[in-house]
């Protein structure tokens, strides 16, 4: 670490940033940035190195933060990199003296990302690496367009995404017996937080069965991240680069609720509220459900349920239910579909939500259902039963 205050500095490399290909004046544009988690030894350093050789035409800045031996979080390294343009293959290295980024972030990470920002116009996308300890929610908050939480950063960083790699040989094993943080097994909170999910190394695994419920397991955990087998990372990188993940509603129209829902669907706008499902496994609990067009006046209901659920992490009492029922949200996903045809997305990640009008042209068809994905701790029966009567 170079500098006095403990912030990173940048080490130029002499060569210098690559320059915009027009001198014009342009839109300040906010760079995305995709998180990049997962289960260790899971294959987040092959994706990486994919995403970095992959024709996309993003020349990427890399954040990394490596596990070092003596069992300090040793250095993380930025990298600007094009494979398009090797004229912009110059490296530039900045190395960060202590700490996961998912501790020091709120300090000398986040000013790190300061300091990259600076260089913008030096690249255009952000890939961050965590290591596979790192609980990804509160990263992620990091780059929430609140600007309160963020510190500014989201006036020029958007989040694009959180990929999580799992393991197919071992997956299943960790998500079953990994350490908890907080009463949380450490992978699903990272599968929790996803917006897609390789499943990677599926060469090494011989049993059809071992991945399908592994998978299962998965979908259960998070019912709205699309999952994909991959054997070395080889992934289609527009699955996982530029997705607009939390603000594009096609991810959540698309993600499949876990029991074939298109049937459920085919009842819906006459009323009918289907059951929704919960799942709970080593602490982690999710609740879906296929949600009816609302009126705005259900909607106002249901973001008062949102709010008190995600800032006083209690579920509102009722007289059917006067006791103190604590529930706490990792991430909560939603495509709201109104009576007039006007559909929102919901989007939240820890204490911060966000419902946002989707744009006409993204608005396809006849409404059918609206979906929501709850992921955290005591999304019960209990819980169930309140979100139900809130549209009822
Ligand atoms: N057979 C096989 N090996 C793989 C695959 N993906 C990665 N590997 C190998 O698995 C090892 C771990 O991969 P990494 O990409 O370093 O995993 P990681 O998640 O970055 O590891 P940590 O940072 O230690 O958590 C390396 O030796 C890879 O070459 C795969 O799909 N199949």
């Amino acid at each position: 670490m170079e500098s006095d205050d403990d912030i990173p500095t940048l080490i130029d490399s002499g060569e210098g940033p690559a320059t915009s290909s027009s001198e014009a004046p342009q839109e300040p544009r906010r760079i995305p940035c995709t998180i990049i988690s997962g289960f260790l030894g899971a294959g987040k350093s092959t994706l990486l190195k994919r995403i970095l050789t992959e024709k996309h035409g993003y020349r990427i800045a890399v954040i990394i933060n490596e596990f070092g031996d003596s069992a300090w979080y040793a250095a993380k390294a930025i990298n600007v990199t094009s494979p398009d343009d090797p004229a912009v293959q110059s490296e530039e290295v900045l190395e960060l003296a202590n700490g996961c980024l998912c501790c020091s972030i709120k300090d000398a990470g986040i000013a790190a990302i300061e300091k990259l920002m600076q260089r913008k116009g030096a690249f255009d996308y952000i890939v961050l690496e965590t290591t596979g300890l790192a609980d990804p929610g509160p990263i992620a908050s990091i780059f929430w367009q609140n600007e309160e939480y963020s510190a500014g950063l989201s006036k020029e960083i958007i989040l694009d995404g959180v990929v999580c790699v799992v393991d197919a040989v071992f997956g299943r094993t960790q998500m079953e017996e990994d350490h908890s943080i907080d009463g949380i097994g450490e992978s699903l909170r990272q599968i929790a937080c996803s917006d897609v999910v390789l499943l990677n190394k599926v060469d090494l695994v011989q049993s059809q069965n071992d991945l399908f419920e592994t998978e299962d397991m998965i979908h259960r955990v998070n019912p709205s991240a699309p999952v994909y087998r991959t054997a070395h990372a080889n992934i289609n990188i527009s699955r996982i680069i530029n997705i607009n993940a939390y603000r594009v509603a096609d991810h959540i129209r698309t993600a499949a609720l876990s029991d074939g829902s298109a049937k459920a669907n085919a009842n819906l706008g006459h009323g009918v509220v289907p059951q929704p499902r919960h799942y709970e496994l080593r602490g982690i609990s999710s609740l879906q459900m296929t949600i009816p067009p609302l009126s705005f006046e259900k909607l106002a209901r249901l973001e008062k349920w949102i709010q008190r659920v995600l800032w006083d992490k209690e579920l509102p009492k009722e007289d059917s239910n006067p006791n103190v029922h604590p529930v706490q949200i990792l991430r909560c996903k939603g495509l709201l579909v109104m009576e007039t045809g006007k559909e929102y997305i919901l989007q939240g990640v820890q204490t911060m939500y966000e419902i946002s009008e989707v744009s006409e042209q993204d608005v396809h068809g006849l409404p059918s259902a609206g979906k929501l994905v709850l992921i955290g701790k005591g999304l019960d029966e209990v819980a169930r039963s309140s979100l139900m009567s809130v549209l009822m």
